[in-house]
């Protein structure tokens, strides 16, 4: 049986700082992305693995533990992932992918290097490519083989390559936030939004993530402690919302209601696909310990 995990916040943490490494594990993150890509000068990408390396001996907590290498096109990313094979995280985060084959050659050298199938692949959705080819890459994850789990938005990066303007409520990013996520919901995978740069707006970083709750996002990606908090409430139903789950699964529970299709709850309209919502709000609330 498949355990859920909430994944309501991953915190980047650039491999090369020993000091937020060290603190990643105390932190109230669900996820932590231990980066060995853009947060990490070429100079300092060997010793990011050092650090890293280091980190792992005294543990992260109880986070599930990414690590985002660089991609294969570059000096660093075949060795990025042989330093994978030794430290074993849950998941590897390959960067800047635009096509399917790539997860699949990444898939069979994990493989080549022995790590376990627990080890699951995570790709950042960040080219223009990747946005055209979304529900291609997506598919992967049809084949067990694939090991892919979770679409991780890069919209820095794509804000870079696409030239579109950084705007208040991302009007000209809805499209691709929202066919991504259509395409990790058609082949169950997790998907994150990505990061809100301005550390020290936490008004606009709040609103940024209702939009993501709200667009069907299971957590965003972070760059500061400071926006934990935030995340992990806004991505953890509500009590309203929990009370009316539990409501509702009791209503279809009753006696008199076990084999029906459709009834009337509240003055609305409810069917047996409202059940399984609830349910998954449900889940999703113990997950985070909220019942
Ligand atoms: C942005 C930062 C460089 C700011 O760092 P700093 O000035 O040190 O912040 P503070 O002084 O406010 O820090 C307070 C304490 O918190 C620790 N800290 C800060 N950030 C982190 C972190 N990410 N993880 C763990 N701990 C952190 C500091 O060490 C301080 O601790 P202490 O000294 O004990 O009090 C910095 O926040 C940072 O580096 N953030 C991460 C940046 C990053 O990883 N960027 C790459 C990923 S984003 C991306 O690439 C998105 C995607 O690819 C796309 O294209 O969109
Ligand atoms: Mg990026």
């Amino acid at each position: 049986m498949t355990v859920f995990r909430p994944r309501r916040s991953a915190l980047y943490v650039p491999g090369s700082n020993a000091r937020a490494l060290a603190k990643a594990g105390e932190l109230g993150t669900d996820v932590v992305i231990l980066d060995l890509e853009d947060a990490v000068s070429p100079q300092a990408k060997l010793e990011a693995r050092d650090c890293i390396a280091k980190q792992f001996e005294k543990g992260f907590g109880d986070k599930e533990v990414v690590i985002r290498v660089n991609g294969a096109e570059t000096p660093w990313g075949e060795e990025d992932l042989t330093f994978c094979a030794s430290v074993k995280p849950d998941a590897v985060l390959v960067p800047k992918v635009s096509n399917a084959s790539t997860i699949m050659t990444l898939a069979r050298t994990l493989d080549r290097l022995a790590m376990p199938q627990t080890t699951r692949i995570w790709t950042m959705v960040e080219t223009p490519l990747a946005i055209l080819n979304i529900a291609n890459i997506a598919s992967v994850a049809q084949d067990p083989a694939s090991r892919l789990s979770c679409l991780v938005m890069g919209t820095n990066d794509l804000i870079k390559e696409t030239r579109v303007r950084s705007i208040p409520g991302r009007a000209n990013q809805l499209p691709w936030l929202s066919t991504s996520v259509a395409a990790a919901r058609a082949y169950d995978l997790a998907i994150l939004d990505g990061v809100y740069n301005k550390i020290d707006d936490q008004e606009g970083f709040a609103e940024e993530c209702q939009q993501a709750v709200d667009f069907g996002f299971d957590g965003k990606t972070l760059i500061h402690p400071s926006q934990i908090e935030v995340a992990n409430t806004l991505f953890s139903p509500s009590d309203n919302e929990i009370a009316y789950a539990q409501a509702l699964v009791a209503f279809f529970e009753q006696p008199e209601n076990a084999d029906k299709g459709v009834l009337s709850f509240n003055g609305q309209m409810v069917e047996r696909l409202h059940l399984e919502m609830a349910r998954r709000t449900l889940m999703i609330a113990r997950a985070a310990s909220r019942v």
